[in-house]
């Protein structure tokens, strides 16, 4: 669905973005890239969606290079949710949904209502102005906007950003339920939360190139120190041990009392982020 081949961007002379990316996001595959501030994530999403223009390198859309791809039929096959949502203000949810609604042939379209209902929206703001909204409503009419045209690939920009928790499990579920549906994602996170549990591979960018991509669990796997904390009381006094293999196979020999607790040494995906590039993902 997505090939990309020794990609370069340049903002100007000495500016250089992208220092040669190389990456494919195959056909309902649920694709995170993952960076700090300034790593360049935008900067390749802009260069897919034709925002941004200029780029050396290859890239490929629907099996066709990005120069030819960006052409009315190209947008009405995606669906954009952008880190800053574009809401008409003065528009309520309805009459916005309405009229980007206009830029999809009518058998391609979904209701509107419909959707915003999946997204527990509130329906006593369904004809309010956004202006009013929260942040988190602000978010659901955005997704809204983005499946809006039951795109094929759909290109995500934090998108549970300004949600609590529970909007946060809804929006994952959506997300999964397009892909059950044969949609391809491409997710621009900070989000390791939503990058776990979603992705079937990440990319790490940091400074302008890939560090690492794989899956999640092997990323953890290879960066696991395969070993376990435990914590227990021994003659009335608590202590910690930290078991490694081949220790480890003939279980908890040492002397103790009662175990408290056993803690696996698996990283979480943030720290083998961390890892890979000596930075968290803050900046
Ligand atoms: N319009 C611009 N003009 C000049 N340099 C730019 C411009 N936009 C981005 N850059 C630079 O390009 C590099 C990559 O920026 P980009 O916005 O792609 O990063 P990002 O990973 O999306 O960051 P964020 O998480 O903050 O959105 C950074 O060094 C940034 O300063």
């Amino acid at each position: 669905m997505i090939e990309v081949k020794k990609l370069t961007f340049s903002y100007g002379k000495d500016k250089e973005a992208l220092h040669g990316l190389d990456f494919t996001v195959e056909e309902g595959e649920i694709f995170g890239f993952l960076g700090p501030n300034g790593s360049g994530k935008s900067t390749t999403q802009k260069l897919l969606t034709g925002i941004l223009k200029g780029h050396g390198g290859q890239a490929r859309l629907f099996g066709k290079d990005i120069g030819e791809v960006h052409n009315q039929e190209f947008f009405q096959k995606i669906g954009v949710l952008f880190e800053f949502p574009y809401l008409y203000a003065n528009l309520s949810a309805v009459d916005n949904l309405k009229y980007f609604s206009s830029f999809y042939p009518e058998n391609q379209l979904r209701d509107a209502e419909e959707l915003l209902e999946k997204l527990e929206f509130k329906r006593d703001f369904l004809k309010k102005p956004v202006a009013s909204y929260s942040k988190g409503m602000r978010q659901r009419v955005s997704m809204a906007r983005a499946l809006l045209g039951n795109p094929k690939l759909l290109f995500l920009d934090e998108p549970t950003s300004g949600l609590d928790p529970s909007g946060a499990v809804l929006f994952r579920k959506i997300i999964e339920d397009e892909r059950q549906k044969g949609t391809t994602v491409f997710l621009t996170t900070h989000n390791m939360q939503d990058a776990d549990l979603l992705c079937d591979r990440v990319a790490f960018i940091s400074g302008g190139n890939i560090v690492a991509l794989d899956t999640p669990k092997h990323l953890k796997e290879q960066n696991s120190s395969r070993s376990i904390a435990v914590s227990y009381l021994y003659q009335g006094k608590r202590e910690e041990k930290s078991l490694k293999f081949p220790e480890l196979e003939t279980g908890i020999s040492f002397p103790h009392d009662e175990i408290l607790s056993i803690h696996s040494g698996e990283p979480t995906l943030e720290d083998v982020f961390i890892r890979y590039t000596g930075r968290g993902l803050a900046g």
